[in-house]
């Protein structure tokens, strides 16, 4: 069946179901022309939106549409982890082909359900409508935080260390991997088709009291660059401790590549590199997850890695460029 046999107002009807997941915060949710919510008044309030665009974001010949919904939450959620915040509402667009399977559509829901309700996170609406070609997919998420303690890409001070949560460069290898049609690489396809947003960590993070922190979504060079710019240093990270799991080896070997460079200008890894005082390190490494790989030093813009061969290479702010080449 396809989107133009049921029409938009059945489809619309066909996803009301199982998407409030925390109905204290909730008014009105799909059914009006705008839904209302309870914001707390001792919390300020987060939003940010993302888009998902086939063949750029993702491509059916490498994911689920089950996979591709749970990631487009994941890029969203991921978001808010940024801020140490706490995920509470999002409102999402579909523009799809008239000639689409609604089966495919009904998976993306199943995936965006799955992912909302795993973080309690309510579907208060969204909206949808035809495209040419492609589908497209946009969420606008609303999380909150205790008054003033979000923690922001300016607050890198010189002294304090870097430190990145769990495997960087993980998504990059398993895409990689899938783009090759390669064996053997089931944890980084994975991390390509279901990566986790990083939540409860950006809550401990912003806990502690780190002073920076940024998800990564472009890339580990491009997001020490926004860290940098906006705090106005300099960050070194050392080569040697950036933490890559065995199947990044495995495939830069195969390809010839280096493989930092997976960590550096991969990005879709939704992991969070942040900044901390030093004094924090030893705390720090308790939550577990987390790996220092470098420090901030005092400068402006500047970011740097030490190499294996013990060398300064100079990194630059490249990451996923949308308008690049
Ligand atoms: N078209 C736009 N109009 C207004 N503001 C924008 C637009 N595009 C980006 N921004 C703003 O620019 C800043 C950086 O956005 P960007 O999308 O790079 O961050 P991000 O969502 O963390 O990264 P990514 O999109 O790679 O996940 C944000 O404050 C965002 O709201
Ligand atoms: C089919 C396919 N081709 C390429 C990629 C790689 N890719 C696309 S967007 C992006 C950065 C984040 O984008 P944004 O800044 O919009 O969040 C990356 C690394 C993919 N995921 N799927
Ligand atoms: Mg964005
Ligand atoms: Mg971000
Ligand atoms: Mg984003």
């Amino acid at each position: 069946m396809q989107l133009q046999d049921i029409g938009e107002f059945n489809f619309i009807d066909s996803i009301n179901s199982d998407v409030i997941n925390d109905a204290s915060t909730v008014v009105t949710g799909i059914g009006d022309d705008c839904a209302i919510y309870k914001a707390n008044p001792e919390m300020e309030q987060l939003v940010s939106i993302d888009t998902m665009v086939e063949e750029i974001h993702f491509s059916l010949r490498y994911m689920t549409p089950y996979d591709v919904g749970y990631r487009l939450m994941t890029a969203n959620l991921s978001d808010i982890a940024a801020m140490g915040g706490i995920p509470r509402q999002v409102v999402l667009s579909v523009a799809a082909p008239k000639a689409l399977d609604v089966a495919i559509l009904d998976e993306f829901y199943k995936g965006i359900k799955d992912q909302c309700k795993l973080h309690h996170v309510n579907i208060l609406g969204g909206d949808t409508v035809s495209s040419q070609e492609g589908i497209v997919l946009t969420v606008t998420i609303i999380g909150e935080v205790p008054r003033g303690t979000a923690v922001l890409r300016s607050g890198a001070r010189p002294g304090d260390i870097v430190g990145v949560t769990n495997y960087v460069g993980y998504a990059a290898t398993g895409l990689g991997a899938l783009s090759y049609g390669y064996d053997g690489y089931d944890m980084t396809i994975l991390g390509h088709q279901r990566p986790d947003p990083q939540i409860e960590l950006g809550q401990a993070l912003r806990m502690h009291g780190v002073t920076s922190m940024n998800d990564i979504s472009d890339g580990l060079a491009s997001e020490l660059h926004e860290i940098a710019k906006a705090s106005g240093v300099n960050i070194v990270i050392d080569e040697q401790i950036v933490p890559l799991h065995e199947e990044t080896y495995t495939l830069a070997k195969s390809l010839g590549t280096r493989p930092v460079d997976y960590a550096l200008y991969g990005g879709e890894d939704f992991q969070l590199v942040f900044t901390a005082p030093k004094e924090l390190e030893d705390t720090l490494k308790k939550i577990g997850q987390i790996t220092i790989i470098g420090q901030v030093l005092e400068g402006n813009n500047i970011v740097q890695m030490v190499t294996k061969e013990r060398k300064i290479e100079t990194l630059e702010a490249r990451g996923y460029n949308h308008f690049g080449n």
